[in-house]
């Protein structure tokens, strides 16, 4: 249970996790499954598991930019973004992102967990990861009704989860463009091909939700696997705690052990001892910077800022992915409601109400329509060809003598299913209500600033070449690190990218979504132009957001191929220290990847209690 650092004052621990995020708390669930095992999280947020903005799902924008809940990281200037710096929310709460992401449930392509065997984990492939995928979550049937409206007959309920903590289900509150979505794509060809969870399909569809169908509240690591085992005796979470470092000790030998952990708590620093292991899960950002902070990293960067080598490890905080995202908004017709009613205050008063008192209407859902589809320009014969060429020239101009050494393994897999018409290229959403991508702060994006209801459409990169890299920009461990996604750096993302973006006006031209969109109405970013693939590059440099999936800076890959930790998860030189989270993915998934986190927390859980049997 949580508690009181001075409670607790001379205990050590089998376990300590750095994080009570999404990883973390699977692991605490499942290691203190044994109650001989003592397992200590330390966690920088607080407890806000009955916080209404955690739970109700159509209040989750509130918790962006406000410190209660999120770090509200920035990069730094991007360079071809005309200096634009990104925001990037991550989760400061128990629970983590899985507190403060919108919910999306959605699972990755065989191709793209295949790519993680392929660069050297071995077991790190689709078969051997599928299981986790389902042991996760349990799945919640839809109303007929609401079968019949979204469309989502296509579920393969063999293949759901059946009794894992967190809840899925579809929102049982929908319009008429979650009706419409489906039903567009399968009149362009594009209908979905399989369920999701096979990680074989492309199409549009209806998502599922990280949503207790019960409560209708979210469904996340804090709600899902802590709150239900608060009080086991082997467990204890300290909230409102810093983590400054990892505690190492060093063996005549030279064998460097990780022993315990440094935190601030209450303004007093304090250091508790691991008998067992550290197990690392403080997110893509904080997880390389503790490292670091810990002075595992490079050594020229550690002495830089004056701190001590433990162990030369080169790859910290490098191969730094994401899914960079653009879009455009559509004004709908008239009399069509979307999020952008809640401008007025009785609206968002009735909404409420109506969510207390029944748990239904807008604040029971968010937005739960998308597609993944290969580029449709290159489809055809002279569209490969063109495809090769462009592939072919940006390879070209993207090797040079300081490539990373994950970079040629990992762009002959993105090569690959680009050429292939069966795999998604692109993630594309729909949002009821306008957006504003030319904006930095993630509450501005989705401000209603502009008077009319909209639609939006948003373009995910899925499988971007581009390297990006986080490091820490001062000895302290309350300073942010220094994000550097180095978005559309790789001259293919912005050609894909706008390829895509250009495809919208067709999705929005085909019906039925076409009768939904307002003829004669106002577009966002007003005086958009994407008549030619130049000026769509233009549109994606001055309007690019993120998808929120920032991953890969501790990545799981042989040390040689820029590795940090193991298959194991074990970091590279150092003895009981793992990292568990987003960081390890050696390769960003497609699609929204809480779901791989969960998977990929699940299966550790299993290698780590193998490992202490
Ligand atoms: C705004 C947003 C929207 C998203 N939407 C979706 C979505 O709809 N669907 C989807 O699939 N994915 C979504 N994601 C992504 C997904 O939620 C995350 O990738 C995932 O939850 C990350 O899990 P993690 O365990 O790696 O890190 P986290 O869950 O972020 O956990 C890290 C934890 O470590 C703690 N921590 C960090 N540093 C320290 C320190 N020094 N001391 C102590 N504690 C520390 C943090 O406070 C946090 O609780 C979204 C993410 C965000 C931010």
């Amino acid at each position: 249970m949580a508690q009181d650092a001075s409670s607790i004052e001379d205990e050590a621990f089998d376990f300590i996790i750095i994080g009570g995020g999404t990883a973390g708390l699977v692991l605490a669930n499942r290691l203190t499954i044994d109650p001989k095992v003592s397992v200590l999280v330390i966690e920088a947020g607080a407890d806000r598991l009955k916080d209404p903005k955690v739970t109700t799902p159509g209040l989750v924008s509130l918790m962006y930019d406000d410190p209660k809940y999120d770090w509200s990281f920035h990069t730094l200037p991007q360079e071809n973004l005309y200096g634009k710096r990104v925001s990037h929310s991550r989760g400061k709460v128990v629970g983590g992102s899985s507190a403060i992401n919108v919910l999306a449930l959605i699972y990755p392509a065989q191709s793209s967990i295949d790519a993680w065997a392929k660069l050297g984990n071995k077991g790190w492939d689709w078969e051997t990861l599928a299981p986790y995928y389902r042991k996760f979550h349990t799945f919640n049937a839809p109303s007929d009704e609401t079968t019949e409206a979204l469309a989502t007959s296509y579920i393969d309920e063999a293949i759901q989860g059946k009794s894992g903590p967190i809840q899925s289900c579809f929102p049982e509150f929908h319009g008429p463009l979650g009706k419409a979505w489906p039903e567009t794509f399968k009149n362009l060809n594009f209908a979905l091909t399989s369920d999701p969870l096979s990680g074989q399909s492309t199409g549009g569809f209806t998502f599922l939700s990280s949503v207790d169908p019960r409560t209708r509240e979210r469904s996340h690591a804090g709600s899902a696997y802590y709150a239900p085992i608060v009080d086991r005796p082997n467990l204890h979470l300290l909230t409102d705690t810093l983590v400054e470092k990892i505690v190492f000790a060093k063996s005549e030998t030279a064998t460097v052990t990780a022993t315990g952990v440094q935190f601030t708590h209450k303004g007093s620093c304090q250091v508790r001892k691991a008998r067992n292991e550290v197990l690392l899960c403080a997110g893509v950002f904080n997880s390389p910077q503790i490292l670091e902070l810990s002075g595992v990293g490079s050594s020229k960067l550690l002495q830089s800022h004056g701190i001590n080598v433990v162990v030369e490890s080169l790859n910290v905080g490098e191969n730094l992915q994401d899914h960079p995202m653009t879009g455009m908004s559509f004004e709908v017709v008239d009399g069509l409601a979307t999020r952008d009613m809640v401008r007025d205050p009785k609206i968002i008063k009735g909404a409420m109400e109506a969510y207390q008192s029944s748990r239904k209407g807008p604040m029971s859902s968010t937005a739960h329509s998308v597609a993944s589809l290969p580029v449709v320009e290159f489809l055809s014969e002279k569209g490969r060809s063109e495809l090769d060429q462009l592939l072919d020239t940006c390879a070209r101009a993207s090797a040079t003598p300081e490539s990373p050494p994950f970079q040629s393994s990992q762009h002959a897999i993105i090569r690959s299913i680009l050429k292939s018409p069966n795999e998604g290229s692109i993630i594309i959403g729909l949002s009821n209500g306008q957006m504003h991508f030319n904006k930095a702060l993630q509450k501005d994006i989705w401000g209603i600033t502009d008077p009319g209801n909209f639609m939006s459409f948003l373009v995910a990169l899925a499988h971007p070449f581009s390297r990006g890299t986080v490091h820490i920009s001062s000895p302290s461990p309350s300073d942010p690190p220094a994000i550097d996604p180095r978005y559309l750096s790789h001259p293919m993302d912005v050609e894909i990218l706008a390829r895509h973006l250009r495809f919208i006006p067709t999705i929005a031209e085909t019906q039925p979504l076409a009768s939904l969109v307002k003829e004669g109405g106002r577009r966002l970013p007003e005086n958009m132009d994407i008549s030619s693939i130049d000026a769509a590059k233009e549109h994606c440099k001055r309007n690019l957001i993120t998808n929120n999936h920032p991953c890969g800076t501790c990545a799981m890959l042989p040390y040689e191929k820029g590795g940090v930790v193991d298959e194991r998860l074990r970091v590279f030189g150092v003895q009981g220290l793992r990292v568990v989270d987003a960081s390890v993915f050696p390769m960003i998934p497609r699609g929204n990847i809480q779901s791989s986190v969960y998977a990929v927390a699940e299966r550790a859980a299993d290698l780590i209690k193998e490992d202490w049997q």
